[in-house]
C-alpha cells in the first residue's frame, strides 16, 4: 500500500491547524504521540475486545472505522514530524478479523511501540509503530481501500471544523 497520497493530505491538514491555531514554531510531538494514545484506547473501547464482563457486542463497523483513521492521522501526523514521511513504504496485509484476545494484544502492542518511538526517536521504531498499527487494522476487518477510503473522508471533515472553530 503506498501512503504518499495519505501523507500529503495529512500534511496540508497539519499545516491548516498549525495555521489557524497559530502553532507553526512549537514543537507538538508530544502532544501527538499522547493523541495517538487516546485515539488507540477510544478504538479500543468501542471494540470492546476487553470487556468480559459485558454481553453487549462492538460498535457498529464504521465507527470503529472511523476511530481507526483517527489514529492514522495521528500515526501520518507523528511521522512527519520526524521527517520520515517519505520512508515509508508497507505492504498491506490480508484482511482477517482476529480474536477479542488477539485483539488485546495488538493493542497492547501499539501502546508499547508508541512510548518505545518516544524514547529512540528513530525510523526503525516509527516502521515497527507503523506496521503493528496496520496490522491492528487488518485484524479488525479493514482493507486497505476501507481504511483509503474512511482517511480521505475523515481528512475532509477535520479541514471543515477547523473552518467552524472547532
Ligand atoms: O495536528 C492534528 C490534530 C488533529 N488531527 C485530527 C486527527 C483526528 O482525525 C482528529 C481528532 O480530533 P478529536 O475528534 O479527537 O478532537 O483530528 C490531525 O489530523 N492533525
Amino acid at each position: 500500500m503506498n501512503f504518499s497520497k495519505l501523507f500529503r493530505m495529512q500534511k496540508d491538514l497539519d499545516k491548516y491547524i498549525e495555521d489557524k491555531q497559530g502553532l507553526v514554531e512549537e514543537s507538538l510531538l508530544e502532544r501527538k504521540l499522547m493523541a495517538f494514545q487516546v485515539e488507540l484506547a477510544e478504538l479500543a473501547n468501542e471494540t470492546r475486545c476487553f470487556k468480559f464482563w459485558s454481553e453487549k457486542g462492538p460498535s457498529e463497523e464504521t465507527i470503529i472505522l472511523e476511530e481507526y483513521v483517527d489514529g492514522i492521522h495521528f500515526l501520518l501526523s507523528i511521522g512527519i514530524e520526524y521527517g520520515f514521511d517519505e520512508l515509508i513504504n508497507i505492504d498491506y496485509p490480508e484482511a482477517i478479523k482476529v480474536s477479542k484476545e488477539d485483539l488485546v494484544e495488538g493493542f497492547f502492542a501499539t501502546m508499547k511501540d508508541i512510548l518505545y518511538l518516544r524514547e529512540e526517536n528513530t525510523l526503525a521504531a516509527y516502521e515497527q509503530l507503523f506496521r503493528g498499527y496496520i496490522q491492528l487494522g487488518a485484524g479488525l476487518g479493514f482493507s486497505a481501500s476501507d481504511i483509503n477510503q474512511a482517511y480521505v473522508r475523515k481528512n475532509e471533515v477535520n479541514h471543515e471544523r477547523q473552518d467552524q472553530g472547532y
